[in-house]
């Protein structure tokens, strides 16, 4: 048993239905799984009781309450005074939550949420088993709205990708996880990100070792967006990044903050790295055509993606550039424009959403938010497990696009989709800081990392 996060490797994810056919196949060779799970439990209840009260025992009708009356036996064998039932204990030193698990088929009900509201009012730490319960294990989404606001979990047997994206990470607290001494004996559905090394800069290497990247952005009102983007290629270590910015006249410098950026186009660079869209405003559209046709590296992210959204024209440019030319970095409501949906349920099921959009446009994409989903056709869909909300602040997502730019630049062979994951994962590892980080200062945390 160990805490996953931050995990620098990449570790496998299964939904329900693969978990389900995993301990299927387990228990034919290790029929004690749930004295296991039990154990696992009541050990690391006894590492996060606070004080001497009783650890309050929530059973459901299956093997997730199986799994908390074994935790409760074991416990009671250690001296731990427990109560099993569905009401409060007065003054408990922790609560486990072991209602409901992969079972979860319906919206809780009112005498559920009941029992979920008093866990969460008694005032003591809550564990939750496998999965807080309601949440649905492959989306990440609480049941009908209701879930368990859980301040650890210890998920049993294999990770499901709803512990991560979603509205999981909100509801997992603290993750834990035991794979209960069995090997996953099949494909994973999905992968949780590990860490990628920054690409190695040779020691004769030059700025034309390193790449261009071209941002096509920064509408007026809107440079900050597109300046943010070409300072985090540069920071990336791209060996040269040029500012296309839309409507301002070309005698103007690219970024005074910033005097190592310089303007250019298209017709200049053909072969830079283009990262598209960042403060595009509406000027970005009639850019488009011709730098999906000609650049064959590209990142399109925010206005360039909502142009995209309302333009069969621009739809199918996109579809007709290369395999692993593309990658799109929308946040939900741009992939909801993308899709022609509601953003509720696109977030709804984050991971088909992700692959539907790769799918419809033939690229890669990162659909950003909490446990960003990368996703790209004939690859495996990987879920982001670094990050939190400090990087829920204006411009964070323009650092990502031009991120991904300059790794890009600088490993022109690498695919769309590695590109995409060893950049998602920096970005959020960069992320995690008390309070929140502005743009600027995540360049710098980036920049920092190795
Ligand atoms: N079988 C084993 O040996 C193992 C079982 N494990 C545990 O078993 C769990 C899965 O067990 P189950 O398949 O029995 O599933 P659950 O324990 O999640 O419960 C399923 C039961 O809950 C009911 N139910 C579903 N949604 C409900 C709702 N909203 N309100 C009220 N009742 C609801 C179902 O009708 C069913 O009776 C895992 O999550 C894990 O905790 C793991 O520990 C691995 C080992
Ligand atoms: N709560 C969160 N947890 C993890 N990552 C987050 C969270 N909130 C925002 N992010 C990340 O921050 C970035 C925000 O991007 P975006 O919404 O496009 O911002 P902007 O358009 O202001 O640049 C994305 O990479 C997103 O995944």
């Amino acid at each position: 048993m160990h805490l996953l996060l931050p995990t620098t490797a990449t570790l496998p994810l299964f939904d329900v239905a693969a978990s389900r056919r995993i301990e299927a196949r387990a228990l034919t060779h290790s029929p004690d799984l749930m004295a296991r799970a039990g154990l696992a439990v009541a050990k690391l209840s006894l590492a996060l009781r606070r004080g001497d009260g009783p650890v309050w025992i929530a059973c459901g009708p299956g093997n997730n309450g199986g799994d908390g009356r074994v935790a409760a036996q074991r416990l009671t064998e250690a001296g731990v005074p427990v109560h099993v039932g569905h009401n409060a204990p007065r003054r408990p030193s922790l609560v486990i939550d072991a209602l409901l698990g992969l079972g979860l088929n319906r919206t809780p009900s009112t005498e559920m949420q009941l029992i979920f509201a008093a866990m969460a009012a008694c005032g003591a730490p809550v564990l939750s088993v496998d999965l807080p319960s309601g949440l649905l294990a492959d989306t990440g989404l609480p049941a009908g709205g209701h879930a368990v606001r859980a301040d650890h979990t210890l998920a049993l047997l294999t990770l499901k990708p709803g512990l991560l994206t979603g509205e999981g990470r909100a509801h997992c607290g603290h993750l834990w996880f035991d794979d209960l001494g069995i090997a996953p004996d099949e494909a994973p559905s999905a992968e949780l990100l590990g860490t990628t090394r920054r690409p190695a800069r040779g020691a004769t290497s030059h700025k034309g070792s390193h790449g261009q990247v071209l941002v096509v952005g920064g509408a007026p009102g809107m440079q900050g967006a597109a300046r943010l983007a070409a300072r985090a290629a540069l920071a990336c270590g791209a060996g040269r990044v040029y500012l296309d910015l839309l409507n301002l006249p070309a005698d103007q410098a690219a970024d005074p903050g910033r005097p190592e950026l310089m303007r250019g186009t298209l017709a200049a660079l053909p072969r830079a790295v283009g990262v598209l869209g960042c403060g595009g405003g509406a000027a970005v559209a009639a850019a488009l055509p011709d730098l999906l046709r000609q650049l064959s590296r590209a990142v399109i992210d925010a206005d360039a993606l909502n142009a995209i959204a309302t333009d069969a024209g621009l739809q199918q440019a996109l579809r007709a550039r290369p395999d692993s030319a593309t990658v799109l970095t929308p946040h939900p409501l741009e992939a909801a424009r993308l899709l022609g949906c509601e953003t509720a349920s696109l977030q709804a099921d984050r991971l088909a959403a992700a692959r539907e959009l790769a799918r419809r446009f033939a690229c890669t994409v990162v659909l950003k938010g909490a446990g960003s989903v990368i996703a790209s056709p004939s690859e495996r869909t990987a879920v982001c497990g670094s990050g939190g909300p400090a990087l829920a602040t204006a411009g964070s997502g323009d650092v990502l696009a031009g991120w991904l730019g300059g790794l890009w630049a600088q490993q022109p062979g690498a695919s769309a989709h590695a590109i995409a994951c060893a950049g998602v994962d920096a970005h959020g590892r960069a992320g995690e800081v008390d309070g929140v980080l502005r743009a600027g200062d995540l360049i710098e945390r980036l920049a920092a990392a190795r």
